[in-house]
């Protein structure tokens, strides 16, 4: 009673870590970012008590975070961003390449670019092959969760993509002469992936093959495109709010009829699963306030008066208590999360379960932490060896690119205007501040998907794929049985032309690149970034230190393979053919970054390592995979050798997709909501 007393148990946001420490929780969540607090919000639904541990602060109503022009201004702010920077990457010249991660209630959903789509219905497809078909994480089982989260605003005709007809019909045809998948390779594969319970044949029919070309030569392929975005698709009562811009510059128009006259065809209706073409994004903006929508004031704060909901602030977890004895099935249970507060630390109990949501660099830190992972990486740092489980820390895919740029004419508009006219600028902040509209409410929206057959000859995907499969047979030792099973999916991938393997993202303004760090006085800019849908290459996080402070090695080993250096350079040299195409090519000034002076392959893959980046999607470092594969969690998201300790968030992505992170990982957190409420 005298305890009780002296402590007051909290509500809503607290930064009272001792108070925190004496609630008796239901469940603890690590991490109130984009999917954590998803998850948070969901079981505060129900009369639970649930505590989340989040290391940065709430910054509600914060301009740099809300206004959603202002998106990047917050980057390599530790106010807001982990700041995480990877170990030297042989093949990008041996820098280190920034990857910033939100620290911040709302997590990286509140520092990232707003972009808001989704895949092709077969990279989720592939997602529940890898998984035997268990859990629903197929197209169909992950649809209702993607409109779960979101609050979908259907844009007026005239405001997507003014000048160009949404439902202007084009027909497509694609003449494939592509052999089929090299036979030496599938044999290799079926060989490796022996003894479990995944055989080629059906991971190649979730990769989607013979939904076009199967696996013949000189297939031909026609793609239509429907007539308007369909709305049933679509979610009306998330609390995700997203929209379309209605602000675009001058130089958008003549760019997507550019990437129309090369053959690429216009989709109306990117959301449903067919995400091919060129479109218009949506974004995740609330059009009646034009503000960012994140998960902090979608999920988080129509619950913050809840009693059940508490979310302690400036904490961050260090380990996953673990019960000193396991179940008669082996499994132990985790009891609470320690976390250190100004130095000291404190440990929170959870009576049901602990959902980590750290993210794609913490989540797995923090099972190496508490003894969760390669029993070698761990030990080695002196942490006792609890559940062996090598996948933790591997896998991890990414989207990496090498944005290229152009100076524009004078005349035209660009987000560059508010760098080169004060005037201007000022008027754009006003204008914001009193009518909500204006250059200051949009967003990247542009963005192209592409297989390689849409930019590439048939001859140099065959000789792609001839490079590719010996270096997979020669490499093959030093492969898990998890990369086998991708492997697969991926060269299915390569067949299936309704499998984008390169997004174009035009950006109508300055961004830094590979020779050009700022922007020249008085100067307009368009940038196209190549972005890799599906690299082969394979990187790691893993921790450094037993200090739960330091962070995490990470390494993505970026272009390691051929498959994804050849694609990258084919995709920067395919930008300079756009940026000399009409009407794009009549704007164009100059080829600012690469110069025109780099005209050569070699040229253009020195750019290449010199300019590469991350589009900041890094995923899969604690996949959703059967154990034997090297999975970490199983298809409901529960650790394995564990009866109470799930993860979601984008490190349980079982493969990459073609689409930004952040609406599949809202979705994941709703999955997870989902699952736990059925178990208890
Ligand atoms: C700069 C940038 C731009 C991006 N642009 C887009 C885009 O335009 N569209 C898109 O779809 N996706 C984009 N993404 C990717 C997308 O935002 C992320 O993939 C997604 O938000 C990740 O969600 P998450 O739940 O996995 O992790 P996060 O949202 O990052 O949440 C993790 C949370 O856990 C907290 N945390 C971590 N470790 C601890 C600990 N030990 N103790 C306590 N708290 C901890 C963190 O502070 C954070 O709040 C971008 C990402 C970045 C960084």
């Amino acid at each position: 009673a005298q305890y009780a007393s002296a402590v007051v148990i909290p509500r809503g946001i607290t930064t009272d870590p001792v108070a925190f420490a004496a609630t008796n929780f239901d469940f603890v969540i690590v991490g109130g970012g984009t999917a954590g607090l998803t998850v948070a919000a969901r079981l505060a639904e129900e009369s639970y008590k649930v505590g989340v541990i989040e290391a940065g602060q709430y910054r509600p109503n914060d301009p740099l975070i809300d206004v959603p022009k202002n998106f990047g201004s917050t980057l390599g702010n530790a106010n807001y961003d982990w700041i995480y920077a990877t170990t030297p990457q042989v093949n990008a010249n041996n820098r280190t390449i920034i990857h910033n991660r939100g620290k911040v209630l709302g997590g990286s959903s509140a520092i990232n670019f707003e972009i808001f789509n989704r895949p092709a219905a077969a990279e989720y497809n592939a997602w529940s092959a890898l998984n035997l078909g268990l859990g629903g994480w197929a197209w169909d089982g992950l649809i209702g969760f993607l409109k779960k989260s979101e609050t979908f605003t259907a844009p007026l005709v005239e405001d997507l993509f003014p000048d160009i007809s949404p439902f202007k019909r084009r027909q497509e045809e694609v003449t494939d002469e592509m052999a089929s998948i090299p036979t030496s390779f599938l044999d290799f594969a079926d060989s490796a992936l022996n003894l479990t319970a995944l055989d080629v044949s059906s991971l190649l029919d979730a990769a989607g093959v013979a939904e076009t070309i199967g696996a013949t030569s000189n297939a031909t392929t026609r793609r239509s495109l429907v007539e308007k975005r369909d709305t049933p698709v679509h979610g009306s009562s998330g609390p995700v709010k997203a929209s379309y811009n209605t602000w675009y510059s001058d130089i958008t128009s003549p760019f997507i009829h550019t990437v129309m006259n090369m053959g690429i065809p216009l989709n109306s209706d990117p959301d449903n699963g067919n995400n091919i073409g060129i479109y218009n994004s949506q974004r995740s903006v609330d059009p009646s306030t034009q503000t960012r929508s994140y998960a902090a004031p979608a999920y988080y704060a129509p619950s913050a008066s809840k009693a059940n909901l508490i979310v302690l602030t400036g904490a961050q977890a260090t380990k996953i208590v673990l019960s000193s004895n396991k179940d008669n099935q082996g499994r132990y249970t985790a009891t609470g999360v320690s976390y250190s507060y100004g130095g000291t630390i404190y440990t929170a109990k959870a009576s049901k379960e602990i959902v980590l949501s750290g993210g794609v660099f913490n989540t797995p830190q923090l099972l190496e932490l508490s003894g969760i992972g390669n029993p070698d990486i761990v030990s080695s740092f002196g942490i006792q060896s609890l559940i062996d489980l090598p996948g933790v820390g591997e896998n991890l895919q990414d989207h990496p690119m090498s944005p290229c740029s152009f100076v524009i004419k004078p005349g035209h508009h660009t987000w560059d205007e508010l760098r080169n006219n004060a005037t201007f600028a000022a008027q754009a902040g006003s204008q914001y501040a009193t009518t909500k509209t204006g250059i200051l409410t949009s967003t990247i929206s542009t963005l192209t998907f592409t297989p390689l057959q849409s930019f590439l000859s048939s001859s140099k995907i065959i000789s792609i794929l001839t490079s590719l499969t010996s270096e997979l047979i020669n490499n093959s030792s030093k492969f898990s049985l998890l990369q086998w099973a991708q492997y697969v999916i991926q060269m299915g991938w390569i067949y299936n032309t309704n499998v984008p393997q390169v997004e174009f993202v035009f950006i109508p303004g300055f961004q830094p690149t590979g020779n050009v760090a700022a922007p020249s006085p008085n100067t307009t800019y368009a940038v196209i970034s190549p972005v890799l849908q599906h690299p082969f290459s394979r990187g790691t996080v893993h921790i450094t230190s037993a200090d739960p402070l330091v962070k995490a090695a990470v390494n993505p080993n970026y272009l390691a393979s051929v498959f994804d250096r050849t694609v990258l350079v084919e995709a920067i040299k395919y930008i300079r053919t756009l940026a000399s195409t009409a009407p794009f090519s009549d704007l164009v000034q100059t080829f600012n970054d690469p110069p025109a002076s780099v005209n050569t392959d070699d040229g253009f893959a020195d750019y290449m390592r010199k300019a590469l980046q991350s589009l900041k999607h890094p995923v899969g470092t604690a996949v959703i995979a059967p154990r034997i594969l090297g999975g970490v969690v199983d298809a409901n998201l529960l650790v394995y050798g564990t009866k109470n300790l799930r993860v979601a968030d984008a490190s349980t992505f079982p493969m990459q997709i073609s689409a930004h992170a952040q609406t599949t990982t809202y979705a994941i957190g709703e999955k997870a909501a989902n699952i736990i409420k059925n178990v208890w």
